[in-house]
């Protein structure tokens, strides 16, 4: 059986945190990269292939920053005092954001310095 009041409630909750990571100082650095991605793409008219690659690529930077404030409260939770597990956990967590944060760089590299190094040269 499906219980949509049940699922209405997690998304009020989902939204709750969602609100949580918006007072995050990272988080709101992941959006304003997006904010220049979608900026970018507007600018230089992207292909619908492009489009997904910047909104898949940020995507995935915003969630995982999103997953590690959430593993970074658990530890704070669990061991607020100094433990080289937690050290483990929070620095695998921030790790694993950089890779997505690269990936993500990357591709919007291979996508935008092309069309950008073409603009500078029409203006030339
Ligand atoms: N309980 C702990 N035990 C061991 N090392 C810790 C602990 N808490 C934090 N650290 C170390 O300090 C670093 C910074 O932790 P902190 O909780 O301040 O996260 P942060 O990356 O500054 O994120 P934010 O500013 O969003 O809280 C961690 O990456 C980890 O190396």
């Amino acid at each position: 059986m499906i219980l949509f009041p049940k699922f209405f409630k997690s998304l009020n909750y989902a939204f709750q945190g969602l609100g949580m990571l918006l007072k995050e100082n990272n988080f709101r650095i992941h959006l304003l990269i997006f904010g220049f991605g979608l900026l970018f793409g507007w600018f230089f008219d992207i292909s619908v292939t492009e489009w997904l690659f910047v909104i898949l690529g940020n995507g995935l930077a915003i969630a995982s920053e999103g997953f590690n404030s959430a593993i970074e409260a658990v530890v704070d939770l669990a061991s607020p005092d100094f433990h080289p597990l937690a050290k483990k956990a929070k620095d695998i967590a921030a790790g694993s954001v950089w890779i997505t944060a690269m990936a993500s760089m990357i591709c919007h590299i291979i996508i935008f310095l092309p069309k950008i190094i073409n603009f500078v040269e029409s203006l030339l």
